[in-house]
C-alpha cells in the first residue's frame, strides 16, 4: 500500500504534452509544432556556434571553479542582461536605479517576479492577456496574485483588439499589475503598433497600472534586439517603475540551461537596493541560487563585442528561417486555393502562427496526418521546413475543406 494511493493522475502539460504525444508516434512522417523549439531547417535542434565557442573557453579556462552562485546570481551577466534589454544608454541603468536577479530562465523570472509582488505590492491583481502562454495563470496563481484577463486578441481580425485592450485596462482597478509580452506574442503573433504601444503606455501610466513585461523573444521576432525591446524601453524612458522578465532559452538556445533574468526598475537608486534585499528572501527558500554553466556562457558572449557580433547574425539566421517558413507555408495553401484568408500567416511575428484551426480541426490533423501542434491552434513556425510544409498544407487543406 501507498500514502499516495488516493492521488489522481495529472493531466499533461497542453504545451509540453505535445512533444510527449509526438514521441510516443512511430509514423515516419510525423511533425511536432508544438513546443516553441528552434529546429533548423534539418528538423534538428541547434547549438549555436557561438555558444560552443562560449563553453570551450569555459571549459579550458583552469581557474574555473563550481562554486555557490550568490543568491542573485552571476553579477556579470545581470548587468549585461540589464543593458541588453533596457539599452546601454538606459537612464535606469546609469541612476543604478535596477535591481536584477538571475533566475531559472523565464518561467522563474515570472514566479519570482510574482511572488516578491504578492508579498510586497499593495495590488494583488494581475492582468494577463487573453489569450497568452498557457503557463502565465498557473505562474500567477501559486505566486498569490488575483489573475484577470484583459482583451488582447480578435479572432474575427486575427488581429489585435485593441478597443477591447484599452477598455479592459481603461476599467482595471488603478494599481493594479498588468502582463505584456515585449514582442512576439504567444501564441497569436500579434503585437502592438508602436503608436499603440504608446498610447498603451500612456494609459498605463495614468491609471499607475505596473507594468510587468514578458521577454522570452529579444532578438528572435524582429531579428533585432534593439527593435525588439522598443516598447520596453518607451515604458523606461518615462522615468516610471515596472518589472522585465528575460529568458535565453529561445534567443541564445539554452532551453535547457535555464537562464533568465528578473530586473525591476525602480524610483530611485536607494529603492533598488531595498528591492534588491528583498528578492533575495523570495529566492533563497526557493532555490537558493541559480545554476552557474548557462549564465556564464551568456556573460562570456555579451561581455566581448566579436562574439555579441556572432550572436547577433546567428540570431538573425533563426528570426530569418521562420519568416521564411511563414512565407512558403502561405504560398503552399494559395498555391492549393485552401479555403479562407490565410494573410495572417505572413503578418504575424515570432515564433509561432495562431492558424484559426479549432481544437477539432487539430485532432483531424494529428490523427490523419500525425502534425502535432498546441488544440488552440496554435504552430511552431520553427518547427517546420522545406520538407514538411507541403505535407502541412495537405494536412491544413484537407481540415477546412
Ligand atoms: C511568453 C513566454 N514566457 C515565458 C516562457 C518561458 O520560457 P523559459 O522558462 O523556458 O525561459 C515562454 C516559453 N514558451 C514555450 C516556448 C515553451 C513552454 O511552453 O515552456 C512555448 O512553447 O510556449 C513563453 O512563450
Amino acid at each position: 500500500s501507498s500514502v499516495f494511493a488516493g492521488l489522481a493522475q495529472a493531466p499533461e502539460d497542453p504545451i509540453l504534452g505535445v512533444t510527449v504525444a509526438y514521441n510516443k508516434d512511430p509514423s515516419p512522417v510525423k511533425v511536432n509544432l508544438g513546443v516553441g523549439a528552434y529546429r533548423t531547417e534539418e528538423g534538428k535542434p541547434l547549438v549555436l556556434n557561438v555558444v560552443r565557442r562560449a563553453e570551450q573557453m569555459l571549459i579550458n579556462n583552469p581557474s574555473r571553479v563550481k562554486e555557490y552562485l550568490p543568491i542573485t546570481g552571476l553579477a556579470d551577466f545581470n548587468k549585461l542582461s540589464a543593458k541588453l534589454i533596457f539599452g546601454a544608454d538606459s537612464p535606469a541603468i546609469q541612476e543604478n536605479r535596477v535591481a536584477t536577479v538571475q533566475c531559472l530562465s523565464g518561467t522563474g523570472s515570472l514566479r519570482v517576479g510574482g511572488e516578491f509582488l504578492a508579498r510586497h505590492y499593495h495590488e494583488r491583481t494581475i492582468y494577463i492577456p487573453q489569450p497568452t502562454w498557457g503557463n502565465h495563470p498557473k505562474v500567477f496563481t501559486l505566486a498569490g496574485l488575483t489573475v484577470r484577463s484583459y482583451r488582447y486578441y480578435d479572432p474575427a481580425t486575427r488581429g489585435l483588439d485593441f478597443q477591447g485592450l484599452l477598455e479592459d485596462l481603461g476599467s482595471a482597478p488603478s494599481g493594479a499589475i498588468v502582463l505584456l509580452h515585449a514582442c512576439a506574442h504567444n501564441p497569436t503573433g500579434v503585437d502592438p503598433t508602436l503608436d499603440q504601444w504608446e498610447q498603451i503606455r500612456q494609459l498605463m501610466r495614468s491609471k499607475a497600472l505596473l507594468p510587468f513585461f514578458d521577454s522570452a523573444y529579444q532578438g528572435f521576432a524582429s531579428g533585432s534586439l534593439d527593435q525588439d525591446a522598443q516598447s520596453v524601453r518607451m515604458f523606461v524612458a518615462d522615468g516610471g517603475e515596472l518589472l522585465m522578465a528575460q529568458s535565453y532559452a529561445k534567443n541564445m538556445g539554452l532551453y535547457g540551461e535555464r537562464v533568465g533574468a528578473l530586473s525591476i526598475v525602480c524610483g530611485s537608486a536607494d529603492v533598488a537596493v531595498r528591492v534588491e534585499s528583498q528578492l533575495k528572501l523570495v529566492i533563497r527558500p526557493m532555490y537558493s541560487n541559480p545554476p552557474i554553466h548557462g549564465a556564464s556562457i551568456v556573460a562570456t558572449i555579451l561581455k566581448d563585442s566579436a562574439m555579441f557580433n556572432e550572436w547577433t547574425v546567428e540570431l538573425k539566421g533563426m528570426a530569418d528561417r521562420i519568416i521564411s517558413m511563414r512565407q512558403q507555408l502561405f504560398d503552399a495553401l494559395k498555391t492549393r486555393e485552401t479555403p479562407g484568408d490565410w494573410s495572417h500567416i505572413i503578418k504575424q511575428i515570432g515564433m509561432f502562427t495562431f492558424t484559426g484551426l479549432n481544437s477539432d480541426q487539430v485532432a483531424f490533423m494529428r490523427q490523419e496526418y500525425h502534425i502535432y501542434m498546441t488544440s488552440d491552434g496554435r504552430i511552431s513556425m520553427a518547427g517546420l521546413s522545406g520538407r514538411t510544409i507541403p505535407h502541412l498544407a495537405d494536412a491544413i487543406h484537407a481540415a477546412v475543406t
